[in-house]
């Protein structure tokens, strides 16, 4: 759905170059929900903005639902641009408008006529759950409200794909939870494309399919949100569900931690290996997570007995994932 390929930006003001964007590339498949990650400076902003041109690439390609962006007129961009919806850290409501005024303001553009508008914009505010708040101005919203209108007017024109730039960086973490919340519901009910940009772990860890890092403008890790946890080994890895912090145990016996994923992580895994390989098992650490909506578990063991091997093959041949320490 969303296709950057080997995209380069650089920002040059005087004598001052800035490559902010170095040879990125990304592919967002249709109804994924994706999400870039990286410290501050590292590009993000930039890359979101070229998805849509509101930043043109110096080289590379955009292709979004099949379209070279790059290649179009401004009145094809134009057109373009009404199935790329995109909502802004600090809202960038019209003040001056109320939440009905500011929801129909894309409709009134594209040329919607009144009577359509006024029903599309009472669809949009039930389906972000602001129906009794149609009069009210921004002013009288709180921070989760200013969102709700900021999705309902980026999908006035029905959109295939959201662009969000740092969503809920502003808000409380209620509000965070309740408006990532909202964007999973309308990527399933919709089948709406998501390529959100954050410093936030907690977002990955929520909603995120897919997940990238960028770093000094290129792309250094990135895969399935799952498959990341399930490989304890790596950056992603470690900063979605950060390492238990259970002290080793040195008095013999092997050290593991075991990383179960979805149904494995209800599985009375540890019973079944203590009956089949007569193991001793003492627990050092474990947790819990729900990440990308699918039960995570890690657990930190000592495994004693003559028959471990054996019982880490068994592990294994189950599909865990299992690490010595
Ligand atoms: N309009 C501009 N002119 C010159 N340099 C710019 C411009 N916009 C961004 N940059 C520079 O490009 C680099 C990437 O900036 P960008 O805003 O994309 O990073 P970011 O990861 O979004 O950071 P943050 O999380 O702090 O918003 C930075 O070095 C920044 O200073």
């Amino acid at each position: 759905m969303i296709d950057i390929q080997d995209v380069y930006k650089t920002y040059t003001s005087g004598e001052q170059a800035v490559e902010a964007l170095q040879g990125v590339t990304l592919h967002v498949a249709k109804g994924e929900i994706f999400g870039v990650v990286g410290p501050s400076g590292a590009g993000k902003s930039t890359l979101i903005r070229c998805v849509n041109l509101l930043e043109r690439p110096t080289l590379g390609s955009i292709r979004v639902n099949g379209q070279e962006l790059t290649a179009l007129t401004p009145a094809e961009l134009r057109l373009a641009r009404q199935r790329i919806g995109m909502i802004f850290q600090h809202f960038n409501l019209l003040s001056s408008r109320t939440v009905a005024g500011n929801v129909a303001f894309p409709l009134e553009i594209t040329g919607v006529d009144p009577v359509q508008r006024a029903e599309r914009v009472r669809e949009l505010l039930a389906l972000v759950g602001l129906s009794d708040k149609a009069n009210a101005y921004s002013a009288q919203l709180s921070g989760g409200q200013k969102q709700r209108v900021g999705i309902a007017r980026a999908l006035a024109t029905q959109p295939d794909v959201l662009l969000c730039d740092e969503a809920t960086s502003a808000l409380d973490p209620q509000n965070t939870s309740a408006i990532l919340e909202l964007l999973r519901d309308l990527n399933r009910r919709l089948g709406l494309t998501i390529l959100l940009i954050t410093h936030e772990m907690n977002v990955v860890r929520q909603i995120c399919d897919q997940v990238a890092v960028i770093s000094d403008g290129k792309i250094i890790e990135q895969g399935s949100v799952v498959n990341l946890v399930a490989r304890p080994g790596t950056l992603l890895s470690q900063a979605i569900f950060p390492p238990i912090e259970a002290p080793l145990d040195a008095n013999g016996g092997r050290n593991v931690t075991i990383t179960f994923v979805g149904d494995a992580a209800g599985q009375p895994v540890l019973a079944s290996l203590v009956r089949k390989f007569d193991v001793d098992v003492n627990i050092l650490g474990g947790s819990i997570q729900t990440i990308g909506g699918q039960r995570i578990g890690r657990l930190q063991v000592k495994l004693a007995g003559a028959q471990v091997d054996a019982a880490l093959v068994y592990l294994r041949s189950l599909g865990l994932n299992v690490e010595m320490n």
